[in-house]
């Protein structure tokens, strides 16, 4: 077990740290092996890293990016879509070797299947996970599944999740946030060799206390990264501001 919190002053700063660890492993991989595989989250409290990642110097056509959960149903169209989202923030920003996306449209049992096949070709090198407010990892509200072996399922979201999104702006009231999602399963991101969690702004203060301070357990999702052989985590004075008060 290894885990290191990194303490930036901004979102700025924690952006361009977790961008340069990020970085920093995915070259490793590549030396290594030739290749590397990089399993991405979306939100709002990617972006200032996304922005510094597309700034690394990796050699990106060595890279191939897989996808941690979208919603069912949503048409990619759509603000919140998170296909959209990686498409116009990462994907279209890097020459990839490849990029494998969550697909929630049409037969959903069977992209899922798909991206399986695909996802589980090789393990991933560098899985950079986000937490949510509630301390969902990926769709994975509490109380989280930390035991199937499925790479991904449809879940159900919870109300707190629903109204997270309608916070950050992506949907105009609770009622039109999709009440399903597939998401990458507990257990398959524990699988990532190295793991990033890059959890920016006051409002992850919760979720950020609950991680660090409480027991491993499914009520507290992101308490299962505690238990990963090499786990980095980057937070900002807001982010971290419980920590301190406690
Ligand atoms: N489903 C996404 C995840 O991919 C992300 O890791 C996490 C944190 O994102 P946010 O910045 O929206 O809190 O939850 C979101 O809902």
């Amino acid at each position: 077990m290894n885990i290191t919190v990194n303490v930036s002053s901004t979102p700025q700063e924690l952006g361009s740290h977790a961008a340069a660890a990020i970085a920093k492993l995915l070259n490793d991989a590549i030396k290594a092996q030739g290749y590397a595989r990089l399993v991405l989250s979306t939100g709002a409290s990617q972006f200032e890293t996304l922005d510094a990642l597309v700034k690394e110097q990796v050699e990106w056509e060595k890279i191939e990016m897989f996808h941690l959960d979208e919603y069912v149903a949503l048409p990619e169209s759509h603000i919140a879509s998170f296909r959209k989202y990686l498409k116009e923030r990462f994907v279209s920003r890097v020459p990839l070797k490849a990029a494998y996306f969550v697909n929630g449209e049409g037969n959903v049992e069977k992209n899922i299947a798909e991206l399986t096949t695909k996802l589980r070709e090789n393990p991933i090198d560098v899985g950079v996970i986000g937490i949510g407010e509630n301390g969902h990892i990926a769709f994975n509200d509490p109380p989280a599944d930390f035991e199937t072996n499925t790479a991904y399922k449809i879940v159900t979201l919870d109300e707190r999740c629903r109204k997270q999104q309608v916070g950050e702006g992506w949907f105009e009231n609770v009622g039109a946030v999709p009440k399903q999602a597939i998401t990458m399963c507990v257990k398959q991101i524990m699988s990532c060799r190295h793991i990033i969690t890059a959890a920016p702004h006051d409002v992850k203060a919760e979720a950020i206390c609950n991680t660090i301070t409480k027991p491993v357990d499914p009520t507290v999702p992101a308490t299962i990264l505690k238990t990963h052989p090499d786990w980095q985590l980057f937070i900002d004075d807001a982010s971290a501001s419980r920590l301190f008060a406690n």
